[in-house]
C-alpha cells in the first residue's frame, strides 16, 4: 500500500452515536488540515467498481471516430458525452486527458429539462461496450449515497444537525460524474493531465485505478494522493469553503501521469442543487482565515460571490470548455 499523510477515515459507523464524535473529529481535522481525506467502510460494491473500470477501458480503447459519435456538442446544454485529449482547459492550458461527462439521467419531459436549465437532461451513452449505461447509472446511485453519508459526517464535524446539508442543499443534488483517461506520455516534456484547480461544488468522491498521479497542495506543499484499495478520495469544493468562511478550504490539486501507463479516474461531483443560494453557516465566525484570492489558482474571491450554485458553475465550466460554451450554453 502507498504511504500518504492524507488521513483515511472509516465511515462504517457514522450512524452509530457511540462512534459519531470520533469520526466527526477526524473529519474536522482532515478538512482543516488538508481539505482531502480517504473514505473507507463505504458500501459501494467492489464488483460494480471493477465493472466500471473494465467497461471504461474498453470504451477508451476505441478509435477516436467511434468515441466522437457521442461528442459533447451532441449533448447540447445537458453537457454530456465524450471530449478528446486537449479539449478541456482546466487551468487555462489544454489537459492531457480525454473523458466522458455523465450526470443524473432526466427524461426529455422532466420539468427542469423542459425549462431548458443547463446541465440537466439525458446522458449520451456509447453503444459499446454493451451495458455501460447500466453500470454507470448504478455506480452514480451508489456513490451518491456514499456522498450523502459523508456530508452527514461533515455536518456533524461542524457541530451542525446531521441533515443540515441535505435539508438546505442536497435533497435534489446536482450530480456530475466524469470518467477520465490519461494516456501514456513521454516523461519529458510532460503535460499536465489536469492543471491546478479546486473543485467547484460541495464534495468530490474520486475512484482511481492503481496507477496514481493525483497531487494535492496541502499547506503550500505538493503531496501525492495515491490510490488506496477499498477507499475513495474525498475533497471539499469551493461551495463548502464559502459556507465555512474558509475554515474548510477547497484545496488545489492536479494530475501528472508520467507512470508510463495510461490512467483511469472517476470523479463524482456531489453538489448543491442548481438553484440553491449558498449561505454562510452561522455558527462559524466570519473571516476565520485570511482571504486567499491572490493565491488562488483562479484569482477569484469565492466569498464575495453572490448567487446560486448554478450561476457559479456555469461561469466556471464555460471557461474550461470555451468553444463548447459558445455552441451550446
Ligand atoms: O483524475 C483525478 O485524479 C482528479 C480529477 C480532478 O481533479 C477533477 O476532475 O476535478
Ligand atoms: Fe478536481
Amino acid at each position: 500500500m502507498h504511504k500518504t499523510i492524507i488521513p483515511i477515515i472509516d465511515f462504517q459507523q457514522i450512524d452509530n452515536p457511540e462512534h459519531q464524535v470520533t469520526i466527526a473529529r477526524q473529519i474536522y481535522h482532515a478538512c482543516t488540515e488538508h481539505g482531502f481525506f480517504y473514505v473507507s467502510g463505504h458500501d459501494v460494491d467492489d464488483e460494480l467498481q471493477g465493472e466500471l473500470m473494465e467497461k471504461s477501458k474498453l470504451f477508451f480503447a476505441l478509435v477516436e471516430s467511434e468515441k466522437l459519435k457521442i461528442a459533447m456538442a451532441k449533448g447540447g446544454s445537458a453537457w454530456r458525452g465524450f471530449f478528446p485529449v486537449n479539449a478541456e482547459l482546466t487551468s487555462g492550458k489544454p489537459d492531457k486527458k480525454e473523458g466522458l461527462y455523465f450526470g443524473t439521467e432526466l427524461p426529455d419531459d422532466h420539468p427542469k429539462v423542459n425549462a431548458g436549465i443547463p446541465l440537466h437532461g439525458r446522458n449520451l451513452f456509447p453503444d459499446y461496450p454493451p451495458g455501460f449505461d447500466q453500470t454507470v447509472l448504478a455506480y452514480v446511485d451508489a456513490v451518491t449515497e456514499t456522498a450523502q453519508l459523508v456530508m452527514k459526517g461533515i455536518a456533524l464535524s461542524l457541530g451542525l444537525p446531521a441533515n443540515y446539508f441535505y435539508s438546505k442543499y442536497t435533497s435534489d443534488p446536482l450530480i456530475l460524474f466524469r470518467i477520465f483517461h490519461y494516456p501514456t506520455q513521454a516523461p519529458k516534456p510532460a503535460q499536465w493531465g489536469v492543471g491546478e484547480h479546486t473543485d467547484y461544488g460541495l464534495l468530490t468522491v474520486l475512484l482511481q485505478d492503481s496507477v496514481g498521479g493525483l497531487q494535492v497542495k496541502s499547506k503550500g506543499e505538493w503531496i501525492d494522493a495515491p490510490p488506496i484499495p477499498g477507499t475513495f478520495i474525498c475533497n471539499i469544493g469551493d461551495m463548502l469553503d464559502k459556507m465555512t468562511g474558509g475554515l474548510y478550504r477547497s484545496t488545489p490539486h492536479r494530475v501528472l501521469n508520467t507512470s508510463g501507463q495510461s490512467r483511469l479516474s472517476f470523479p463524482l461531483f456531489f453538489d448543491p442543487g442548481f438553484d440553491s443560494k449558498i449561505e454562510a453557516i452561522t455558527n462559524i465566525p466570519d473571516n476565520i482565515r485570511e482571504q486567499d484570492t491572490s493565491q488562488r489558482w483562479d484569482k477569484t474571491n469565492i466569498h464575495a460571490f453572490e448567487g446560486t450554485y448554478g450561476e457559479y458553475l456555469l461561469q466556471k465550466i464555460g471557461k474550461v470548455f470555451p468553444g463548447l460554451r459558445k455552441e451550446v450554453l
